[in-house]
């Protein structure tokens, strides 16, 4: 992680713990807005309008924030406006590293070998970890956002003016009900999988998996009423935020994570919303389960010989 703008060697992907062995999720740094004309979003400043070919993302497959972002970016019909760099799924001990792996890019912007030297760049003094994804803004130089609930929900609107595509994911009458499934999905999914797989404890292992899969049935028992999405017949941002956990349950999270009562191909109705998502044009090529594998089977502190799983067979 970055202090003071200084990469700092001992880096751990293990991340903090509260006194209980819990895993503790950092907050992220830069949060301005694009606005449809440069005006100042909910956090940060102003300055950043939305303009084709300005902005540029930085993700990886391996991570569920940033798949996000990429599912929205495909929804919305954005591909044009908004170019995409992968980095390398596997953590080194500078952080997350351009190119030396199939279908790894290099950085097209400033030919920088780790993530972590966008990160000074924008801000000399920086702390934190410079995760993914980022948001970058080619005509300033500089970092947008690096929050990917930002991101998705600016992806929603902020282009919308000059490419008026995809499924309106924050509409205003399920504003309200979309922000607390939202919290839901978050805390007992999308973190609640970490919490479970960076335990130190067995007790706050056994409270995250037992999180996970109440919250799973009660998904479970939703989806079966034969609903095609959460709200219904919408897709919405809930919807990404579910399905980027769901389709990393069973190549990573049921083996490396120890979510293991029962594989995400036993629930019905779950699965087989995960492969309705999965067969909207253009989603299957935001997920890359090598990259998946390769990226969560490369934690050491999980897996200290580094062998990845040859399965599943198939989602
Ligand atoms: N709040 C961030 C979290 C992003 C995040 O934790 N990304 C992970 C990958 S899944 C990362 O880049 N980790 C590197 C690190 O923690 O140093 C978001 O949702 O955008």
């Amino acid at each position: 992680m970055l202090v003071n703008g200084i990469w700092q060697e001992n880096w751990q992907p293990v991340q903090a713990k509260d006194d209980e062995g819990r895993f503790i999720r950092q907050t992220s740094t830069f949060r301005h807005w694009i606005t449809p004309d440069g005006t100042p979003g909910p956090t940060g400043r102003g300055g950043f309008k939305a303009e084709p070919g300005r902005y540029h993302l930085y993700v990886a497959y391996i991570c569920p924030w940033a798949s996000r972002v990429l599912m929205a970016r495909r929804l919305k019909g954005l591909e044009a406006l908004i170019g995409v760099t992968v980095v390398n799924p596997r953590l080194t001990d500078q952080g997350w590293q351009f190119g030396g792996f199939p279908g790894a890019d290099e950085d097209p912007h400033h030919g920088a070998r780790y993530l972590h030297e966008l990160y000074t760049r924008a801000d000399p003094e920086v702390c934190g970890r410079a995760t993914v994804p980022v948001l970058w803004d080619t005509h300033t130089d500089t970092l947008v956002n690096n929050e990917s609930a930002d991101i998705l929900r600016m992806l929603n609107g902020a282009f919308s003016h000059l490419v008026d595509r995809g499924p309106d994911l924050y509409p205003d009458h399920l504003a309200a009900e979309i922000d607390a499934l939202n919290n839901v999905i978050y805390t007992e999914l999308n973190n609640g999988v970490y919490q479970a797989g960076f335990a130190s404890s067995q007790p706050a292992y056994e409270e995250a998996y037992g999180k996970v899969f109440a919250r799973l049935d009660a998904l479970e028992a939703r989806l079966g009423d034969g609903r095609s999405y959460l709200f219904g017949e919408a897709l919405t941002e809930s919807d990404i935020r579910l399905f980027v956990t769901l389709v990393r349950f069973d190549a990573a999270y049921h083996g490396l994570f120890k979510c293991n009562r029962n594989t995400l191909s036993d629930m019905p109705a779950l699965h087989a919303y995960l492969h309705r998502l999965l067969a909207l044009e253009g989603i299957a090529e935001t997920v890359n389960l090598e990259h998946i594998k390769a990226g969560y089977y490369s934690i050491k502190a999980l897996n200290p010989t580094g062998i990845v799983p040859v399965g599943p067979a198939a989602l």
